[in-house]
């Protein structure tokens, strides 16, 4: 065996020729770097994205000088729990995940704290205090397997279990937009505007020019099914045969989810949370064959058991993020199969630290069935030093020890300027602030909206 892990260098060698002193996997020190980063005006049923979103990178470096890193959600209600873990991680070990969770449920202090309501940004269900730190938890995780497989020189899915692909395949994330943000010196793309079928099938053809993706996602909820359904339409005729997606964000009633099931039964390869709620989701799922996904009422191991039982959902949307971290992701793969549910892959704005993560667990989990969503191509700012690059809609997974990533310390420096210049304004997403720029009567819209 070539490498392993002993409890000291005294207590002897799994395997025989290397010894990972205790030393070396011992957290020194905790780094957290709120920044700021780019994001174009993307629309959904809440509003629109800010001009810049708040990451949360975090830094464990060992006793030896190894750091890990890993990025979470930066929203001021993360970094509040952040603090306390980090603090609590020094002296521990990269090796000790599976404590990792009771940790952080003895010091990131009493969950009642947290109102039980929609996320301000809204997308992700019902926001809770397990759902904030399991977030935070799994930002720590990733950061402890990248430190773990630097130090024994593995790749991140050779700690999970083994790859089982060699490259791991994501779909085009189509958003209705605007050309520019509503706010003077907000950053600009090339992009231009889509907020038609032309302009959908537009960008898709960008998409599919740039990345070579053959699948696409389009996030809906935004204008009135009908215009919705035409886009998806627009689309079939344009990449025959490709899995389409569509996806409101819970957006609709039971019965506008029946009519949007009824004229894309057979065109889309699924239909994401057309409506809100398990109960809800469950009566759509009863009168359609087309199978609905989710990952807005299955977003931790509590709701799983009356979604699948009810056959509210066919397929989940892991993110590591919301379940804590890429082991939980895998555990959560395992129960889908048992259930024969399907697995597909959420994303949110993120970094390219949190996209080499989903890579390495996407590339361990054998039934992921469906290619994975990502924001990735539309950032224009990233803190590795390598952007990824999409080679026929696949990312190639890394065979570098741990994460296969470097940070630009330069472009961290620089976006965390940016948080700090900030005066609290866009340090919490807040989608539905952002649309009240454009238009002050903007209120987030009650569900169902259609
Ligand atoms: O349901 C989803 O797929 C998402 O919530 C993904 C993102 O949050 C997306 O809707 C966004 O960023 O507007
Ligand atoms: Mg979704």
């Amino acid at each position: 065996m070539g490498s392993g892990i002993a409890d000291g260098a005294e207590s002897g060698v799994i395997g025989s020729d290397r010894v990972i002193p205790q030393a070396n996997l011992t957290v020194e020190a905790v780094r957290l770097t709120p920044v700021l980063i780019a994001d174009p005006p993307l629309l959904n049923t809440q509003g629109v994205h800010q001009p810049y979103t708040p990451r949360l990178v975090v830094e464990v470096v060992t006793e030896a000088g190894v750091t890990g890193v890993g990025e979470t959600y930066g929203d001021t209600a993360y970094l509040r729990l952040a603090e306390p873990l980090a603090e609590a991680l020094r002296g521990r070990r990269i090796n000790e995940l599976n404590a990792l969770e009771t940790l952080a449920e003895a010091v990131c202090g009493d969950p009642s704290s947290v109102s039980d309501r929609v996320d301000a940004s809204g997308l992700r269900g019902v926001r809770t205090a397990d759902k904030l730190r399991l977030s935070v938890v799994s930002a720590f995780e990733v950061a402890c397997l990248d430190a773990l497989g630097k130090t024994c020189g593995l790749p991140v899915h050779a700690l999970l279990g083994g790859k089982v692909r060699e490259s791991v395949e994501y779909s085009a994330y189509l958003f209705y937009r605007w050309a520019k943000h509503p706010v003077d010196g907000a950053p600009v793309d090339d992009w231009g505007a889509a907020l038609d079928p032309e302009g959908v099938v537009a960008q898709a053809r960008r998409f599919a020019r740039d990345h070579g993706f053959t699948s696409f996602k389009l996030k809906g909820g935004v204008f009135p099914p009908d215009q919705e359904i035409a886009a998806i339409q627009a689309l079939a005729e344009a990449f025959p045969g490709r899995p389409l997606r569509l996806d409101p964000n819970g957006a609709w009633s039971v019965e506008t989810s029946h009519e949007v099931a009824r004229a894309l039964d057979g065109v889309l390869e699924y239909l994401e949370d057309p409506t809100t709620g398990t109960p809800g989701m469950a009566r759509v799922a009863s009168a359609t064959p087309l199978p609905l996904a989710t990952n807005m009422c299955v977003t931790t191991f509590p709701e799983i058991e009356e979604a699948f039982t009810t056959g509210a959902v066919r397929i989940v949307l892991c993110d590591h993020h919301y379940w804590g971290g890429l082991r939980n992701t895998r555990r959560l793969a395992g129960i889908c199969d048992a259930f024969g549910v399907g697995l597909s892959m959420h994303s949110n704005t993120h970094l390219g630290i949190s996209l080499a993560a989903m890579t390495h667990v996407a590339a361990t989990l054998p039934h992921l069935d469906h290619a994975c969503d990502t924001h990735y191509p539309w950032l224009t700012e990233d803190v590795v030093t390598e952007r990824p690059v999409f080679t026929g809609g696949h990312l190639t997974v890394s065979d570098a020890p741990g994460l296969g990533v470097e940070l630009d310390r330069e472009a961290l420096r620089a976006l965390h300027e940016r948080w700090l210049a900030d005066d609290g304004t866009l340090r919490d997403r807040d989608d539905a602030a952002a649309m009240r720029v454009a238009d002050p009567t903007w209120t987030t819209p009650a569900v169902p909206r259609w």
